[in-house]
Protein backbone atom coordinates (compact mmCIF):
# COMPACT_ATOMS: atom_id res chain seq x y z
CA UNK A 1 0.00 0.00 0.00
CA UNK A 2 1.14 3.42 -1.25
CA UNK A 3 1.54 6.15 1.60
CA UNK A 4 -0.95 8.17 -0.13
CA UNK A 5 -3.46 5.02 -0.28
CA UNK A 6 -2.66 4.46 3.42
CA UNK A 7 -3.49 7.82 3.75
CA UNK A 8 -6.66 7.76 2.60
CA UNK A 9 -7.44 4.57 4.31
CA UNK A 10 -7.02 6.09 7.77
CA UNK A 11 -8.77 9.39 6.67
CA UNK A 12 -11.55 7.16 5.38
CA UNK A 13 -11.60 4.87 8.37
CA UNK A 14 -12.31 8.25 10.31
CA UNK A 15 -15.48 8.97 8.48
CA UNK A 16 -16.58 5.79 7.09
CA UNK A 17 -19.80 6.73 5.37
CA UNK A 18 -21.66 3.75 7.58
CA UNK A 19 -20.65 5.77 10.91
CA UNK A 20 -23.12 7.81 12.58
CA UNK A 21 -21.21 10.21 13.93
CA UNK A 22 -20.73 13.36 12.77
CA UNK A 23 -17.69 14.73 10.00
CA UNK A 24 -18.21 18.07 11.36
CA UNK A 25 -19.63 18.68 14.79
CA UNK A 26 -18.60 22.76 15.74
CA UNK A 27 -19.86 25.32 17.68
CA UNK A 28 -18.60 28.44 16.25
CA UNK A 29 -17.84 31.75 17.95
CA UNK A 30 -15.68 34.33 16.17
CA UNK A 31 -15.42 38.38 16.90
CA UNK A 32 -14.10 40.31 13.85
CA UNK A 33 -14.35 43.45 14.78
CA UNK A 34 -18.16 44.37 15.66
CA UNK A 35 -19.52 41.44 13.87
CA UNK A 36 -19.71 38.02 16.03
CA UNK A 37 -20.21 34.31 14.21
CA UNK A 38 -22.27 32.14 16.64
CA UNK A 39 -23.62 29.39 14.93
CA UNK A 40 -23.69 25.67 15.66
CA UNK A 41 -23.46 23.02 12.82
CA UNK A 42 -23.50 19.50 12.14
CA UNK A 43 -22.15 17.42 9.04
CA UNK A 44 -22.56 13.80 7.99
CA UNK A 45 -20.56 11.71 5.43
CA UNK A 46 -21.80 12.41 2.28
CA UNK A 47 -23.87 15.30 2.83
CA UNK A 48 -23.69 18.48 1.16
CA UNK A 49 -24.64 21.54 2.60
CA UNK A 50 -24.66 24.55 1.07
CA UNK A 51 -24.04 27.80 3.52
CA UNK A 52 -25.97 31.13 1.93
CA UNK A 53 -26.38 34.32 2.87
CA UNK A 54 -26.05 38.30 2.38
CA UNK A 55 -23.02 39.97 2.02
CA UNK A 56 -21.20 39.88 4.85
CA UNK A 57 -22.74 37.17 6.68
CA UNK A 58 -20.33 35.42 8.15
CA UNK A 59 -19.96 32.47 5.09
CA UNK A 60 -16.45 32.87 4.66
CA UNK A 61 -15.20 33.33 8.37
CA UNK A 62 -17.57 29.68 8.71
CA UNK A 63 -15.15 28.34 5.79
CA UNK A 64 -12.01 30.31 7.35
CA UNK A 65 -12.35 29.19 11.34
CA UNK A 66 -13.24 25.33 9.49
CA UNK A 67 -10.00 25.34 7.01
CA UNK A 68 -7.79 26.54 10.14
CA UNK A 69 -7.27 30.05 8.31
CA UNK A 70 -9.37 31.73 11.69
CA UNK A 71 -8.72 30.86 14.90
CA UNK A 72 -11.98 30.51 17.16
CA UNK A 73 -12.89 32.66 20.09
CA UNK A 74 -15.02 30.19 21.63
CA UNK A 75 -16.87 27.01 20.77
CA UNK A 76 -14.86 24.13 19.56
CA UNK A 77 -14.68 22.48 16.22
CA UNK A 78 -14.40 18.08 15.87
CA UNK A 79 -13.13 17.03 12.50
CA UNK A 80 -13.57 13.46 11.93
CA UNK A 81 -13.91 12.44 15.28
CA UNK A 82 -10.80 15.27 16.06
CA UNK A 83 -10.55 18.22 18.11
CA UNK A 84 -9.01 20.76 16.13
CA UNK A 85 -9.83 23.80 17.65
CA UNK A 86 -10.56 24.73 20.85
CA UNK A 87 -9.29 27.93 22.69
CA UNK A 88 -7.90 28.06 26.05
CA UNK A 89 -9.54 29.44 28.93
CA UNK A 90 -7.98 31.41 31.58
CA UNK A 91 -4.27 30.95 33.16
CA UNK A 92 -5.03 30.60 36.39
CA UNK A 93 -7.53 28.60 38.03
CA UNK A 94 -6.48 27.94 41.32
CA UNK A 95 -9.48 28.12 43.88
CA UNK A 96 -12.11 27.47 40.97
CA UNK A 97 -14.71 25.19 40.99
CA UNK A 98 -13.79 22.06 38.40
CA UNK A 99 -16.36 23.61 36.20
CA UNK A 100 -14.68 26.67 35.47
CA UNK A 101 -11.33 26.15 35.89
CA UNK A 102 -8.74 27.06 33.07
CA UNK A 103 -8.40 24.50 29.68
CA UNK A 104 -5.66 24.04 27.58
CA UNK A 105 -6.20 25.32 24.11
CA UNK A 106 -5.84 23.19 20.89
CA UNK A 107 -5.44 24.09 17.78
CA UNK A 108 -4.61 22.05 14.98
CA UNK A 109 -3.20 24.08 11.96
CA UNK A 110 -4.47 23.83 8.57
CA UNK A 111 -2.42 21.64 7.13
CA UNK A 112 -2.79 19.21 9.55
CA UNK A 113 -6.73 19.21 9.20
CA UNK A 114 -8.81 16.59 6.63
CA UNK A 115 -9.73 19.25 4.81
CA UNK A 116 -9.52 20.07 0.98
CA UNK A 117 -10.62 23.07 0.06
CA UNK A 118 -11.99 25.04 -3.60
CA UNK A 119 -11.12 28.88 -3.84
CA UNK A 120 -13.45 30.85 -5.55
CA UNK A 121 -10.15 32.03 -7.50
CA UNK A 122 -8.73 28.68 -7.63
CA UNK A 123 -5.48 29.96 -6.28
CA UNK A 124 -3.69 27.15 -8.66
CA UNK A 125 0.17 27.42 -8.41
CA UNK A 126 1.13 29.34 -11.75
CA UNK A 127 4.29 27.84 -12.59
CA UNK A 128 3.11 24.34 -11.80
CA UNK A 129 1.17 21.86 -14.54
CA UNK A 130 -1.70 20.66 -13.72
CA UNK A 131 -0.55 17.54 -12.90
CA UNK A 132 2.09 18.51 -9.88
CA UNK A 133 -1.01 21.39 -8.76
CA UNK A 134 -3.03 18.02 -7.87
CA UNK A 135 -0.07 16.10 -6.63
CA UNK A 136 0.51 19.22 -4.63
CA UNK A 137 -2.21 18.41 -1.85
CA UNK A 138 -0.78 14.31 -1.30
CA UNK A 139 3.20 15.28 -1.34
CA UNK A 140 1.91 18.09 1.29
CA UNK A 141 0.98 14.97 3.47
CA UNK A 142 4.12 12.93 2.68
CA UNK A 143 3.03 10.63 -0.14
CA UNK A 144 6.07 10.14 -2.40
CA UNK A 145 6.73 12.30 -5.38
CA UNK A 146 5.55 9.27 -7.81
CA UNK A 147 2.66 7.82 -6.21
CA UNK A 148 1.23 11.22 -5.62
CA UNK A 149 1.81 11.72 -9.56
CA UNK A 150 0.12 8.83 -10.04
CA UNK A 151 -3.04 9.67 -8.02
CA UNK A 152 -3.02 13.29 -9.79
CA UNK A 153 -3.05 11.18 -12.54
CA UNK A 154 -5.71 9.38 -11.45
CA UNK A 155 -7.78 12.44 -10.07
CA UNK A 156 -7.30 14.29 -13.62
CA UNK A 157 -8.66 11.12 -15.27
CA UNK A 158 -11.74 11.33 -13.03
CA UNK A 159 -12.37 14.90 -14.06
CA UNK A 160 -11.92 14.50 -17.65
CA UNK A 161 -8.51 16.59 -17.84
CA UNK A 162 -5.86 13.64 -18.61
CA UNK A 163 -4.94 15.04 -22.02
CA UNK A 164 -4.24 18.89 -20.13
CA UNK A 165 -2.00 17.11 -17.08
CA UNK A 166 1.07 19.24 -18.59
CA UNK A 167 -0.50 22.41 -19.05
CA UNK A 168 -0.01 25.43 -17.07
CA UNK A 169 -2.68 27.20 -15.29
CA UNK A 170 -2.67 29.85 -17.62
CA UNK A 171 -3.15 27.42 -20.41
CA UNK A 172 -6.81 26.15 -18.99
CA UNK A 173 -9.94 27.81 -19.57
CA UNK A 174 -11.75 28.78 -16.37
CA UNK A 175 -13.87 25.46 -16.47
CA UNK A 176 -10.94 23.19 -16.81
CA UNK A 177 -8.73 25.02 -14.07
CA UNK A 178 -11.57 24.65 -11.21
CA UNK A 179 -11.89 20.90 -12.16
CA UNK A 180 -8.14 20.59 -11.93
CA UNK A 181 -8.71 22.58 -7.98
CA UNK A 182 -11.58 20.17 -7.20
CA UNK A 183 -9.37 17.18 -8.68
CA UNK A 184 -7.14 18.98 -6.14
CA UNK A 185 -9.40 19.19 -2.92
CA UNK A 186 -10.27 15.63 -3.39
CA UNK A 187 -6.60 13.74 -3.98
CA UNK A 188 -6.08 14.20 -0.35
CA UNK A 189 -9.23 12.30 -0.05
CA UNK A 190 -10.73 15.04 2.47
CA UNK A 191 -13.56 13.93 5.63
CA UNK A 192 -14.43 17.63 4.41
CA UNK A 193 -14.47 19.32 1.56
CA UNK A 194 -14.79 23.20 1.44
CA UNK A 195 -16.18 25.14 -1.63
CA UNK A 196 -15.95 28.77 -1.68
CA UNK A 197 -17.92 30.26 -4.26
CA UNK A 198 -16.64 27.55 -6.92
CA UNK A 199 -18.47 28.43 -9.68
CA UNK A 200 -18.76 31.90 -9.66
CA UNK A 201 -15.74 32.84 -12.25
CA UNK A 202 -17.63 30.98 -15.17
CA UNK A 203 -19.26 32.22 -17.48
CA UNK A 204 -23.40 30.98 -17.76
CA UNK A 205 -22.80 28.06 -20.27
CA UNK A 206 -19.40 27.05 -18.78
CA UNK A 207 -21.08 27.17 -15.59
CA UNK A 208 -24.05 24.86 -16.29
CA UNK A 209 -21.80 22.07 -17.54
CA UNK A 210 -19.33 22.78 -14.65
CA UNK A 211 -22.37 22.46 -11.95
CA UNK A 212 -23.45 19.04 -13.62
CA UNK A 213 -20.21 17.89 -13.22
CA UNK A 214 -19.49 19.04 -9.64
CA UNK A 215 -22.49 17.02 -8.62
CA UNK A 216 -21.25 13.95 -9.91
CA UNK A 217 -17.96 13.94 -8.07
CA UNK A 218 -19.63 15.94 -4.97
CA UNK A 219 -22.28 12.93 -5.50
CA UNK A 220 -19.08 10.10 -5.31
CA UNK A 221 -17.49 11.93 -2.24
CA UNK A 222 -17.44 10.10 0.69
CA UNK A 223 -16.85 12.57 3.51
CA UNK A 224 -19.19 16.42 3.88
CA UNK A 225 -18.90 18.98 1.75
CA UNK A 226 -19.85 22.46 2.91
CA UNK A 227 -20.27 24.68 -0.07
CA UNK A 228 -20.66 28.44 -0.18
CA UNK A 229 -22.41 30.70 -3.09
CA UNK A 230 -24.63 33.10 -3.88
CA UNK A 231 -25.96 31.24 -6.59
CA UNK A 232 -29.46 30.06 -5.56
CA UNK A 233 -29.39 27.48 -8.18
CA UNK A 234 -26.07 25.79 -7.16
CA UNK A 235 -28.04 25.72 -3.94
CA UNK A 236 -30.68 24.46 -4.97
CA UNK A 237 -29.09 21.71 -7.52
CA UNK A 238 -25.91 20.36 -5.57
CA UNK A 239 -26.92 20.88 -1.78
CA UNK A 240 -28.61 18.11 0.37
CA UNK A 241 -29.34 20.65 2.65
CA UNK A 242 -29.37 24.74 2.94
CA UNK A 243 -27.88 26.75 6.05
CA UNK A 244 -28.92 30.36 5.73
CA UNK A 245 -26.53 32.91 7.74
CA UNK A 246 -27.35 36.08 8.40
CA UNK A 247 -25.59 39.07 10.14
CA UNK A 248 -23.15 35.82 11.91
CA UNK A 249 -26.19 33.75 13.22
CA UNK A 250 -28.39 30.74 11.49
CA UNK A 251 -32.12 31.70 10.68
CA UNK A 252 -33.03 28.95 8.74
CA UNK A 253 -32.16 25.60 7.71
CA UNK A 254 -33.33 22.48 6.08
CA UNK A 255 -33.76 20.98 2.80
CA UNK A 256 -33.31 23.04 -0.25
CA UNK A 257 -37.07 21.99 -1.64
CA UNK A 258 -38.68 23.07 2.13
CA UNK A 259 -36.29 26.22 2.31
CA UNK A 260 -37.49 27.52 -1.05
CA UNK A 261 -41.23 26.81 -0.40
CA UNK A 262 -41.18 28.49 3.00
CA UNK A 263 -38.97 31.09 3.80
CA UNK A 264 -38.49 31.87 6.72
CA UNK A 265 -36.71 35.55 6.45
CA UNK A 266 -36.90 38.31 3.91
CA UNK A 267 -33.27 37.33 2.37
CA UNK A 268 -34.68 33.66 1.88
CA UNK A 269 -37.68 35.00 0.53
CA UNK A 270 -35.62 36.90 -1.99
CA UNK A 271 -33.52 34.32 -2.87
CA UNK A 272 -36.09 31.63 -3.89
CA UNK A 273 -38.26 34.56 -5.38
CA UNK A 274 -41.13 34.32 -3.25
CA UNK A 275 -42.64 37.47 -1.73
CA UNK A 276 -43.03 36.96 1.82
CA UNK A 277 -45.19 38.75 4.80
CA UNK A 278 -46.11 37.74 8.64
CA UNK A 279 -49.36 37.83 10.28
CA UNK A 280 -51.87 36.53 12.60
CA UNK A 281 -54.06 33.43 11.15
CA UNK A 282 -57.77 32.32 11.79
CA UNK A 283 -58.59 29.77 9.67
CA UNK A 284 -58.32 30.67 6.03
CA UNK A 285 -57.96 34.46 7.08
CA UNK A 286 -54.38 36.19 7.52
CA UNK A 287 -54.46 39.44 9.28
CA UNK A 288 -50.83 41.23 8.64
CA UNK A 289 -49.15 44.23 10.75
CA UNK A 290 -52.07 47.43 10.61
CA UNK A 291 -54.85 45.71 9.47
CA UNK A 292 -55.53 44.31 6.09
CA UNK A 293 -56.45 40.76 5.58
CA UNK A 294 -55.46 38.47 3.47
CA UNK A 295 -57.25 35.00 2.49
CA UNK A 296 -54.98 32.15 1.75
CA UNK A 297 -55.34 28.52 1.21
CA UNK A 298 -53.74 27.13 3.83
CA UNK A 299 -55.87 26.69 7.17
CA UNK A 300 -53.57 27.37 9.88
CA UNK A 301 -53.90 29.37 12.98
CA UNK A 302 -51.30 31.70 15.05
CA UNK A 303 -48.15 33.54 14.10
CA UNK A 304 -48.11 32.44 10.54
CA UNK A 305 -45.48 33.17 7.11
CA UNK A 306 -47.51 34.01 4.07
CA UNK A 307 -45.48 33.73 0.64
CA UNK A 308 -46.72 33.45 -2.72
CA UNK A 309 -45.12 33.95 -6.21
CA UNK A 310 -44.69 37.30 -7.97
CA UNK A 311 -46.25 35.55 -10.80
CA UNK A 312 -49.50 35.26 -8.67
CA UNK A 313 -50.09 38.58 -8.38
CA UNK A 314 -51.95 40.56 -10.99
CA UNK A 315 -52.69 44.43 -11.66
CA UNK A 316 -54.95 46.52 -12.56
CA UNK A 317 -55.16 50.07 -13.24
CA UNK A 318 -59.20 50.04 -11.82
CA UNK A 319 -60.25 48.55 -8.70
CA UNK A 320 -61.60 45.16 -9.08
CA UNK A 321 -65.13 45.14 -7.73
CA UNK A 322 -65.36 44.02 -4.06
CA UNK A 323 -63.11 41.15 -4.34
CA UNK A 324 -60.80 40.34 -1.17
CA UNK A 325 -56.51 40.08 -1.85
CA UNK A 326 -57.16 43.26 -3.38
CA UNK A 327 -54.46 46.43 -2.23
CA UNK A 328 -53.73 49.96 -3.77
CA UNK A 329 -49.69 49.69 -4.88
CA UNK A 330 -47.32 52.32 -6.47
CA UNK A 331 -44.48 50.77 -8.51
CA UNK A 332 -40.84 51.35 -7.54
CA UNK A 333 -39.34 49.78 -10.66
CA UNK A 334 -39.30 47.38 -13.10
CA UNK A 335 -36.58 45.34 -14.39
CA UNK A 336 -36.06 42.17 -16.60
CA UNK A 337 -36.72 38.94 -15.14
CA UNK A 338 -36.01 35.94 -17.63
CA UNK A 339 -38.75 36.27 -20.40
CA UNK A 340 -40.43 38.19 -18.16
CA UNK A 341 -40.33 41.74 -16.19
CA UNK A 342 -40.47 41.81 -12.39
CA UNK A 343 -42.21 45.03 -11.08
CA UNK A 344 -41.38 46.41 -7.91
CA UNK A 345 -44.64 47.63 -5.91
CA UNK A 346 -44.89 49.44 -2.28
CA UNK A 347 -48.22 49.28 -0.92
CA UNK A 348 -47.46 51.41 1.85
CA UNK A 349 -48.83 54.03 -0.71
CA UNK A 350 -52.64 55.23 -0.82
CA UNK A 351 -53.60 53.80 -4.12
CA UNK A 352 -55.59 55.43 -7.15
CA UNK A 353 -58.15 57.74 -6.56
CA UNK A 354 -60.76 55.62 -5.47
CA UNK A 355 -58.40 53.45 -2.78
CA UNK A 356 -59.67 53.26 -0.08
CA UNK A 357 -57.83 54.43 3.03
CA UNK A 358 -54.41 53.57 3.68
CA UNK A 359 -54.56 49.92 3.19
CA UNK A 360 -50.98 47.98 4.21
CA UNK A 361 -50.00 44.73 2.75
CA UNK A 362 -47.78 43.83 5.43
CA UNK A 363 -46.17 43.09 8.38
CA UNK A 364 -43.93 43.71 11.44
CA UNK A 365 -45.91 41.33 14.12
CA UNK A 366 -43.61 41.75 17.15
CA UNK A 367 -40.59 40.62 15.22
CA UNK A 368 -38.29 43.34 14.40
CA UNK A 369 -35.25 41.20 13.74
CA UNK A 370 -36.43 39.09 11.32
CA UNK A 371 -39.31 40.22 9.66
CA UNK A 372 -39.29 41.31 5.77
CA UNK A 373 -39.65 44.85 5.30
CA UNK A 374 -42.77 46.44 5.44
CA UNK A 375 -44.84 46.96 2.18
CA UNK A 376 -42.47 45.66 -0.56
CA UNK A 377 -44.31 43.36 -3.17
CA UNK A 378 -43.34 41.55 -6.40
CA UNK A 379 -45.33 41.08 -9.71
CA UNK A 380 -43.99 39.03 -12.57
CA UNK A 381 -45.45 40.00 -15.94
CA UNK A 382 -45.23 39.82 -19.61
CA UNK A 383 -43.55 43.02 -21.55
CA UNK A 384 -47.04 43.60 -23.25
CA UNK A 385 -48.60 43.71 -19.96
CA UNK A 386 -46.02 46.86 -18.67
CA UNK A 387 -46.15 48.51 -22.49
CA UNK A 388 -50.33 47.96 -21.61
CA UNK A 389 -50.65 49.41 -18.28
CA UNK A 390 -47.96 51.94 -18.13
CA UNK A 391 -45.73 50.39 -15.54
CA UNK A 392 -43.26 53.41 -15.18
CA UNK A 393 -41.44 54.13 -11.53
CA UNK A 394 -44.46 56.14 -9.55
CA UNK A 395 -47.91 54.62 -11.42
CA UNK A 396 -50.40 53.71 -9.17
CA UNK A 397 -52.69 50.64 -9.56
CA UNK A 398 -54.05 47.65 -7.71
CA UNK A 399 -53.03 44.77 -7.23
CA UNK A 400 -54.50 41.42 -6.54
CA UNK A 401 -53.69 37.69 -5.36
CA UNK A 402 -55.18 34.91 -5.52
CA UNK A 403 -55.36 32.68 -2.73
CA UNK A 404 -55.07 29.29 -4.38
CA UNK A 405 -50.89 30.71 -4.91
CA UNK A 406 -50.40 31.20 -1.50
CA UNK A 407 -48.46 29.19 1.57
CA UNK A 408 -48.77 29.70 4.83
CA UNK A 409 -46.99 28.39 7.86
CA UNK A 410 -46.40 28.74 11.36
CA UNK A 411 -43.90 31.51 12.21
CA UNK A 412 -42.89 29.97 14.71
N1 LIG B 1 -10.19 40.91 8.18
C1 LIG B 1 -11.31 41.33 8.77
N2 LIG B 1 -11.25 42.17 9.83
C2 LIG B 1 -12.35 42.60 10.46
N3 LIG B 1 -13.59 42.25 10.07
C3 LIG B 1 -13.70 41.45 9.03
C4 LIG B 1 -12.58 40.93 8.32
N4 LIG B 1 -13.02 40.16 7.33
C5 LIG B 1 -14.35 40.16 7.41
N5 LIG B 1 -14.76 40.94 8.43
C6 LIG B 1 -16.15 41.20 8.82
O1 LIG B 1 -16.72 39.96 9.20
C7 LIG B 1 -18.07 39.91 8.78
C8 LIG B 1 -18.32 38.61 8.03
O2 LIG B 1 -17.53 38.59 6.84
P1 LIG B 1 -17.52 37.35 5.87
O3 LIG B 1 -16.47 37.63 4.86
O4 LIG B 1 -17.43 36.10 6.66
O5 LIG B 1 -18.97 37.45 5.23
P2 LIG B 1 -19.53 36.69 3.94
O6 LIG B 1 -20.87 36.18 4.32
O7 LIG B 1 -18.54 35.70 3.45
O8 LIG B 1 -19.65 37.90 2.94
P3 LIG B 1 -19.58 37.93 1.32
O9 LIG B 1 -20.80 37.22 0.84
O10 LIG B 1 -19.63 39.38 1.03
O11 LIG B 1 -18.30 37.27 0.93
C9 LIG B 1 -18.33 41.16 7.95
O12 LIG B 1 -19.05 42.07 8.74
C10 LIG B 1 -16.97 41.68 7.65
O13 LIG B 1 -16.97 43.08 7.58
Amino acid sequence: MTRLESAAHSSAAQHPAGNHSPVVDAHLVVDRGAFRLDLALTLSAGEVVALVGPNGAGKSTVLRALAGLLPLHDGHIDLAGERVDEPGIGDSGAGLPRATRPRAGRFVPAERRPIGVVFQDYLLFPHLSALDNVAFGPRCRGVRKRDARDEAARWLARVGLTEYAHRRPRQLSGGQAQRVALARALAVRPALLLLDEPLAALDARTRLDTRAQLRQHLTAHQGATLLVTHDPLDALVLADRLLVVEDGRLVQQGDPAEVAARPRTEYVASLVGLNLYRGQADGHTVTLADGPVLTVADQVHGAVFVAFPPSSVTLSQIKPGDEGNTWPVRVTGVEPYGDNLRVRLTGMQPGPADSPTTIRPHVDVGHPADAPATGQLAADVSPAVVARLDLRTGARLWAMIDPATTRAYPAR
